[in-house]
């Protein structure tokens, strides 16, 4: 089924009650696959959210803006992808005018007093985390969960950041209370994997 969408509904911060439990899964989504939805799964699940934005990203400060789909057919592609009342779709970090996680998150917590936050990615990205703008500063402002994925599951072991933060990550057993833990606080969340990768898709060979 095709999916309208109205760029300007999705600029805004979706709505979230105080005590709510909300995961951040910010990504490029060029396009979204199952991958991603399987990552919002998990992170559902495992982290008992109650909601989880996926935030389609104006572009990723460490990657080139040339190869993107236009912002509003990556939230058209996530919204046909992701049928789920519990995930909100949102671009709400086009309006704020940054690609920078840092400044996103200072703003979400800033303007959600009470709401408990915590970021989502994926095993690669604590790969580069390192290479992020002020990543100390986000690992000290909400708990992160990193989720499996195939060919980085022991490399990210090795990481600058998972060596830095090597004494605040918690056991998975822990990941349904990671979020009223204080940050840094993470962990590393093994389950169900999928290979599929937005580069693969746009080079048509998707795999599973
Ligand atoms: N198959 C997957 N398994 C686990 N995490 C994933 C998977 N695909 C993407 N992610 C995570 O989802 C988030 C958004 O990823 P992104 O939109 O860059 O997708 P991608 O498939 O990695 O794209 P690309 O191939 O263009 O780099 C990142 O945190 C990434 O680590
Ligand atoms: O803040 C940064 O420096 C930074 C560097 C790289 C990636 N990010 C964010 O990480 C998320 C995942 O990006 P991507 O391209 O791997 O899907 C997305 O929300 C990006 O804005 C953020």
């Amino acid at each position: 089924m095709t999916v309208e969408v109205a760029l300007q509904s999705y600029l805004t911060m979706p709505h979230v009650e105080r005590g709510m439990v909300v995961g951040l899964f910010g990504g490029s989504f060029n396009p979204p696959h199952d991958g991603h939805r399987l990552v919002a799964e998990i992170a559902l699940k495992q982290l008992r959210l109650d909601q989880l934005w996926w935030m389609v990203t104006p572009g990723n400060p460490l990657k080139s803006r040339s190869i993107l789909l236009p912002l509003e057919e990556r939230i058209r592609l996530s919204e046909e992808l992701t049928r789920n009342r519990r995930i909100r779709v949102t671009a709400f970090e086009e309006r704020l005018q940054t690609g920078f996680t840092a400044q996103t998150i200072d703003h979400v917590l800033s303007r959600n007093p009470g709401v408990h936050f915590v970021w989502i990615m994926g095993a690669d990205s604590l790969k580069t985390f390192h290479r992020w703008q002020r990543w100390r500063h986000i690992a000290a402002s909400l708990p992160i969960a990193v989720i499996d994925r195939p060919g980085a599951t022991l490399s990210f072991l090795s990481s600058p950041a998972a060596r830095a933060l090597s004494h605040s990550r918690i056991d998975e057993s822990d990941a349904g209370i990671l979020a009223h833990r204080t940050p840094p606080r993470w962990t590393f969340i093994h389950g169900p994997r999928s290979s599929l990768s937005s580069t693969a898709i746009r080079q048509g060979t998707p795999g599973n």
